[in-house]
């Protein structure tokens, strides 16, 4: 159950509009004036195939966000490197797409306007983008509310539009950073089944960050189980459910034993000391 080592670097892009992520003993050590450093992330591989659903599932300071922001070019490692398709990550892509916790719209503009705007500021807005657009609000269900302003939707509501945003530029990587931990138990259900479904017809390559480990073994194909002090990947679950995944399965005693499986890597790491993961 527990993945083998991943194997040498091999670049293979571009497998169905999804890219491979190869993080190659990435590291981040933060030095801090008068302080000691903090070693957020020891040196780490893992290899997200194209297409592939991983989550980074871990106590509070473990690195899942300091991992996601070096994919994203957001920062930068202090040691290793990270390949996205066949480009070493030294600043963000426009193919790599993040989705954080907050929906971070701009409260002046549209739905619609939103989920333009990152074409918009690119310079690459087409009949085609706004097309692609129009069917993810649509897909989503927010297609009568693409004139409304962001003030005027429930929290899932704005977190589907970053989403949608998200998505719009067909990006070959989806980043997201603990997505739907700021929204009640009911529509975060609801927004795994729409995000596996928009996975499905769309293709992407993701990397999910959270707290959650029903929430990880639900979406995913593998889960990467980190442990703080210093962050570490502790060891990768491969997630043996079938797809697509209903919410059926949350009641299937294969489901508990996935999450008790993962639960027992942490205790193993003795990363649960107190903390809720
Ligand atoms: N800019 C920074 N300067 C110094 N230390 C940092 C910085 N950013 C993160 N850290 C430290 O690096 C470690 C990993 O942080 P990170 O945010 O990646 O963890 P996390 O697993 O995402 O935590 P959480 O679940 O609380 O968001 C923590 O000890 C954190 O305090």
């Amino acid at each position: 159950m527990v993945s083998a080592p991943p194997e040498k670097l091999v670049a293979h892009p571009h497998v169905g509009g999804a890219e491979q992520i190869a993080i190659d003993s990435a590291a981040k050590t933060y030095l801090r004036r008068g302080a000691s450093p903090v070693e957020a992330l020891r040196p780490t591989e893992l290899v997200v195939e194209p297409g592939e659903f991983v989550s980074l599932v871990g106590p509070s300071g473990c690195g899942k966000t300091t991992l996601l922001k070096l994919v994203a070019g957001l920062d930068h490692a202090t040691g290793g490197r990270i390949v996205v398709g066949d480009r070493t990550v030294r600043k963000p892509d426009p193919q790599v797409s993040v989705v954080f916790q907050k929906a971070a719209l701009l409260k002046w503009y549209t739905v619609e306007q939103n989920v333009l705007l990152p074409a918009k500021i690119a310079g690459t807005l087409t009949k085609e983008t706004r097309n692609r657009a129009a069917e993810l609000l649509e897909f989503i269900g927010l297609a009568d509310f693409k004139d409304r302003y962001p003030s005027e939707l429930s929290g899932g509501m704005q977190q589907r539009v970053s989403i949608a945003r998200a998505l719009a530029g067909e990006p070959k990587v989806l980043l997201m950073d603990e997505p739907f931990s700021a929204l009640d138990e009911f529509t975060r259900e609801v927004l795994h089944d729409e995000l596996l479904r928009l996975w499905t017809s769309h293709p992407k390559t993701v990397i999910f960050v959270t707290h959650n480990i029903s929430e990880a073994v639900y979406l995913s194909d593998r889960v990467a189980v980190m442990a703080p002090r210093p962050g570490r990947i502790e060891a990768v679950v491969d997630i043996d459910l079938p797809r697509p995944r209903t919410s059926a399965l949350r009641t299937d005693p294969q489901f508990f034993e996935m999450v008790s499986t993962i639960r027992s890597h942490f205790s193993k790491a003795g990363a649960l000391g107190g903390e809720s993961a």
